[in-house]
């Protein structure tokens, strides 16, 4: 008989990861950090299955997830309900480094702005999905979101390794298949109805730290 099966390990389904981002905003529009972490484990899960040339892109995810999750299964795990209580807390408690080299190198509003900017690339990648062609070329439509968004926040040696893995990626229909979701017209329209709620996480985790002044740290 099978045992149990680890989280990373299930076949994706991007259904479940639109359905956990759905989660993630409350009535008053605070974004659930434990939904906005689950979202993630469901896109590293995808990209695990992409295969191993994009390991070092998934195990940092992982541990930027694993660092929030710690945070969530602390004592003090109550201040990190929402993105909202979890920027309050730690910056009313000065838990988190505002210059480098300080006391708190992992902390919640720290870590979970390295996702929030990876979010930005998601979006830009997902919505040139969403108008893509027959004949458009998946490796080309995520080094151009990259290239837009989180590469700017990466030193050389990164960018230079992302682009490397991005001309691995599957083709267009390979890449709709692991989507797990139907035929193209599905992924489309399914793609039509994650990329409003991923950007509105995104713009209001993006308000946020501006508000805060938080969008630079270290
Ligand atoms: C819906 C289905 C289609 C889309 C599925 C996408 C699946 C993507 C899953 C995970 C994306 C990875 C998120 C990466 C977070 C990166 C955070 C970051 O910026 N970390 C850097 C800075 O961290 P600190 O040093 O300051 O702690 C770190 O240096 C990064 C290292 C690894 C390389 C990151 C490259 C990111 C490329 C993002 C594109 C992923 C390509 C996936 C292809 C589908």
């Amino acid at each position: 008989m099978a045992g149990p099966v680890a989280a990373e390990d299930q076949k994706f389904c991007l259904k479940e990861v639109l359905d956990t981002f759905k989660l993630c905003l409350s009535e008053n529009k605070e974004v659930y950090l434990e939904h906005y972490v689950a979202g993630w484990r469901g896109l590293v899960r995808f990209l695990n299955s992409l295969g191993s040339v994009f390991g070092f892109i998934s195990k940092d995810a992982v541990k930027k997830i694993q660092i929030l999750v710690a945070f969530l299964n602390d004592e003090n795990g109550s201040q990190y309900v929402t993105i909202q209580s979890m920027v309050k807390y730690e910056l009313e408690n000065e838990l988190v480094d505002l210059t480098k080299c300080g006391k708190y190198p992992e902390s919640g509003c720290r870590t979970l702005l390295r996702l929030h900017r990876a979010l930005r690339w998601l979006e830009l990648f997902l919505e040139r999905l969403r108008t893509s062609t027959e004949d458009s070329k998946t490796s080309v439509m995520c080094a151009e979101a990259y290239n837009e968004s989180l590469a700017q926040h990466h030193i050389w040696m990164i960018r230079k390794a992302a682009n490397l893995s991005f001309c691995m990626l599957p083709g267009r229909p390979a890449f709709f298949e692991v989507m797990n979701v139907g035929p193209p017209e599905q992924v489309l329209a399914m793609l039509g109805e994650a990329i409003p709620l991923i950007s509105e996480v995104y713009q209001i985790t993006e308000a946020l730290y501006a508000q805060h002044n938080l969008l630079d740290l270290p």
